[in-house]
């Protein structure tokens, strides 16, 4: 039997990911002052970020050398003596997670194998070394999120979520799980703590009311007024769960809540495609559909931004259509798209 299609590119995805998150875990609960900087979005972004980025790209280095890398961190701000001290704990926590260390100078260039402008042919990686940076800061959910595109597709995505507990009815239970998905092969969840996959499904519902929002935390990431008038149009009654990351894909993926939306804050903000090339493979996998606010494929070919989409709408595939048409009614009451 010949093997399944990707299974390289899986495996050391995997073992990546895996290892990445283990470093994540490491620091979470002791970053201290000088271990986080402000970027220039004002977004925030730590040693931990960095560290994961420089391993991430250390493991895809060695198994895939010409593949290109878009990942979301560069090394600028590491660099120079404003940079040192920063350099040298990420240059720590980074060796920290990799069997040959990095150099300070090979670290630099590791971390910046990520700035590839991405674009519509051949292949790249698309890393988000911490996804959820803010949930990261505060203890809460963040992800580790990694997909290889070929000419704008994603065809592998494997997020590690630290933070997520392996069963969601069980909070106080187990943390840690990844979750893995090869296009047209399924979507499967696994626990830091075992190897065995197992395969997972959004849930299934008979209606609407029935379902649960996923949202951000983060009010300035996602419009989350819009978004209660959209539950309450579709006659959804249960609280929004709320949580940082591709978390959220993962989270609906397995059946935990109903609908994932992303709206528009800004007229002018491109979402990031690192911030949804895995998540929406897993979500397509798992028997749901993945699409902008006005319905339309989210489409990766256009460089480091989903620059043609607005939003990200993501639900099972039976109620997605009622669920754009919620969406439309709200945020476009005069019919104009
Ligand atoms: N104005 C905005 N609208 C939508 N997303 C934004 C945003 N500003 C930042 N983000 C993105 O939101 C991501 C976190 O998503 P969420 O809100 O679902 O947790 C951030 O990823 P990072 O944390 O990797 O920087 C960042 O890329
Ligand atoms: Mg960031
Ligand atoms: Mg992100
Ligand atoms: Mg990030």
């Amino acid at each position: 039997m010949s093997a399944l299609a990707f299974a390289a590119e899986r495996a050391v995805a995997i073992h990546a990911v895996l290892a990445a998150s283990k470093v994540c875990q490491r620091v979470f609960t002791k970053l201290v002052n000088g271990e986080t900087v402000t970027k220039k979005d004002k977004s925030p972004v730590t040693i931990a970020d960095y560290s994961a980025q420089a391993v991430v790209n250390t493991f895809l280095n060695s198994s895939f050398p010409s593949d290109p890398i878009v990942g979301e961190e560069d090394s600028k701000d590491l660099r120079g003596d404003a940079g040192r001290l920063m350099r040298e704990k990420v240059l720590e926590l980074a060796n920290s997670g990799l069997d040959t260390p990095l150099t300070e100078q090979s670290i630099l260039e590791t971390i910046d194998r990520g700035t590839y402008g991405g674009g519509a042919k051949g292949r790249m990686w698309a890393l988000d070394p911490i996804d959820g940076t803010k949930g990261f800061l505060r203890g809460e959910q963040f992800a580790v999120c990694l997909a290889l595109i070929i000419d704008g597709q994603v065809q592998v995505g494997v997020m590690g979520c630290p933070n997520l507990p392996v069963d969601a009815k069980n909070q106080d239970g187990e943390k840690g799980c990844l979750f893995i998905t090869v296009k047209g092969q399924g979507a499967f969840q696994r626990n830091f703590s075992s190897t065995t996959e197992v395969p997972i499904s959004m849930s299934d519902i008979q209606s609407l009311t029935d379902a649960s929002f996923c949202e951000s935390v983060e009010s300035g990431h996602s419009n989350q007024s819009e978004a209660a008038k959209i539950a309450q149009l579709l006659g959804i009654t249960k609280a929004p769960v709320r949580m940082d990351s591709q978390c959220k894909y993962c989270s609906i993926s397995r059946g935990d809540a109903e609908v994932y939306l992303r709206l528009p804050v800004s007229a002018t903000y491109e979402e990031k495609i690192w911030d949804h090339a895995s998540g929406s493979l897993l979500v397509a996998e798992a028997g749901g559909i993945v699409s902008d606010v006005y319905g339309r494929p989210l489409d990766f070919s256009h460089g480091r931004t989903l620059a043609t989409n607005s939003g990200v709408v993501a639900a099972h595939a039976k109620i997605h259509a009622k669920v754009i048409e919620a969406v439309q009614k709200v945020l476009f009451p005069e019919g104009k798209l």
